[in-house]
């Protein structure tokens, strides 16, 4: 098994981090555009190897995409990152370019591999992946709901004093601070709904909390998060490789599901070692489906931006 990360900045490396320290492939490659930051991080992670463990060999790349040659699984992270006050949105200008390039280049060397997209705006940058390449459907996953459900996991373990581990949570829809929907209707507590152990207050209090997350990050760090990111993407190239079937909501094309085509969005999908394997229908109800379709409009829209860049 052979893993790519591109971009070897504070995603990427996480996201490589947690790749070597599940050894979930044999050979590892970290990519990067900037002179010697790929290679300088992969020897620092290697250096770990004798400490944690692993035997996965990482490799370094300065923009060499003969390196990545034979991938199995494609993360991409290239591009830059908002800064405080900024939305996911605001970076579509430069990080369309380089999402397309990178994504063209890796289909060069790896034409069998299933790409992770994580740059943001993470489903307009998905749309942009799958039309610029052409591969099927299912091998184009966008990282966006695995971090946003964790992130709401966290939210409801603050205030149930529960473990997160307990907690069953989805977030679907965009991966934005307005788009984004946690479905506190069928959140548990070890199966036990949690909308029968919270008032309303606090449910409404955690929904608004889970879909700023990431914007209440970059305000603390003064750049956005990765400790997060890097475990989540992991996590998802983690039920690729080991076939896990987990049901992850991801950033997937639709075709008519939850009533929207043409557009990538976050649906909870079965990921397996073919990539996003089947999309599981919740049901939603009135309310939870015309959020849905606002958050189809809004990702609509900035896909439209694509058109005139
Ligand atoms: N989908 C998600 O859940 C999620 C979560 C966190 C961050 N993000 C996004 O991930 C991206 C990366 O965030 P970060 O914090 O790692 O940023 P960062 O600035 O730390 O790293 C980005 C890296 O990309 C590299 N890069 C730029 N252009 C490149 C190219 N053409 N080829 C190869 N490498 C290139 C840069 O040199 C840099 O090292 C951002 O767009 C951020 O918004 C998404
Ligand atoms: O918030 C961001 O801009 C980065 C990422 O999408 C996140 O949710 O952490």
């Amino acid at each position: 098994m052979k893993i790519t990360v591109v971009g070897a900045g504070a995603v990427g490396a996480t996201t490589a981090d947690n790749i070597a320290r599940k050894e979930l492939c044999e050979e590892l490659v970290l990519l990067d555009i900037k002179e010697g930051i790929a290679e300088g991080k992969a020897q620092d992670m290697t250096q770990t190897a004798a400490l944690l463990g692993f035997d996965t060999r990482i490799t370094g790349s300065t923009n060499d995409y003969a390196k990545t040659a034979g991938s199995d699984v494609v993360v991409i992270t290239s591009g830059l990152p908002r800064k405080p006050g900024m939305t996911r949105e605001e970076l579509i200008g430069v990080n369309a370019g380089i999402v397309k390039g990178v994504a063209e280049n890796i289909l060069r060397y790896s034409p069998d591999a299933i790409i992770i997209v994580v740059s943001n705006p993470m489903d307009t940058m998905t749309y942009l992946a799958l039309q610029s390449t052409g591969l099927p459907k299912n091998r184009i996953i966008g990282m966006g709901g695995a971090l946003d459900s964790a992130r709401f996991k966290y939210q409801l373990s603050q205030h149930l004093g529960a473990s997160p581990a307990d907690l069953n949570a989805t977030v679907i829809g965009g991966h934005g601070d307005t788009t984004m929907i946690p479905l506190i209707r069928y959140a548990t507590w070890n199966s036990i709904p949690v909308t029968e152990l919270l008032s309303a207050e606090a449910q409404q209090q955690i929904v608004a909390d889970t879909m700023v997350g990431g914007a209440t990050l970059t305000k603390l760090i003064g750049t956005s998060a990765w400790y997060a990111p890097g475990a989540a993407a992991a996590s998802v190239v983690e039920s690729i490789v080991r076939d896990e079937k987990k049901l992850i909501p991801s950033c997937v094309l639709l075709e008519g599901e939850y009533g929207q085509k043409d557009i990538c969005l976050g649906v909870p999908v079965v990921i397996g070692k073919s990539g996003w394997e089947k999309i599981i229908d919740y049901k939603l109800n009135a309310e939870e489906q015309a959020l849905f379709n606002k958050s189809a409009d809004a990702v609509r829209s900035m896909n439209d931006v694509l058109k005139t860049l």
